[in-house]
């Protein structure tokens, strides 16, 4: 089934000038690009995005880093396209994720893992109306 998936590339991917290697991943794959722009999150916008974590000891420190610098945000389309930049992504603490994925080869700090990616259909529609217009997306 063809989906669009809501993936940001966080402040230290940016600031590691790592976007282009990480979005060539996801064209070589076969999955293409929607939508994208560099953008600076908002207090709102982020506490939106992380809702889930609200109540979690680490949800300030989650905004704060989201915040800190721009990311790049794009909507991923593709075939089953959640699922599979999900597992492109590697598990969310580096220690756990594999060589290969893209935490796996970029990252080791569960606080600075480079990206996200929905973890549903369902995540990909709310938290696409969070960082796109209906018109932003091709
Ligand atoms: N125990 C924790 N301590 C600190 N940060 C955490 C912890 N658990 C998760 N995080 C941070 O919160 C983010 C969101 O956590 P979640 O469980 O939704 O992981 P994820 O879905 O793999 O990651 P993301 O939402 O960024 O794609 C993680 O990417 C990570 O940066």
């Amino acid at each position: 089934m063809l989906e669009n998936t809501l993936v940001l590339l966080k402040p230290d991917a940016v600031k590691r000038s790592i976007s282009g290697e990480i979005i060539a991943r996801f064209e070589r794959r076969g999955l293409t690009v929607a939508a994208m722009k560099l953008m600076q999150v908002s207090q709102e916008q982020a506490k939106k995005h992380y809702d889930e974590h609200r109540e979690k000891p680490f949800f300030g420190e989650l905004v704060d880093f989201i915040t800190s610098s721009p990311v790049v945000a794009m909507v991923i389309r593709g075939e089953s396209a959640v699922k599979m930049v999900r597992s492109m992504m590697g598990a969310t603490n580096p220690l756990d994720s594999a060589p290969g994925t893209i935490r796996g080869d970029y990252a080791t700090e569960m606080s600075k893992n480079v990206i996200h990616g929905s973890d549903s259909p369902a995540s990909a529609e709310r938290e696409m109306n969070i960082f796109f217009t209906k018109d932003e997306i091709f």
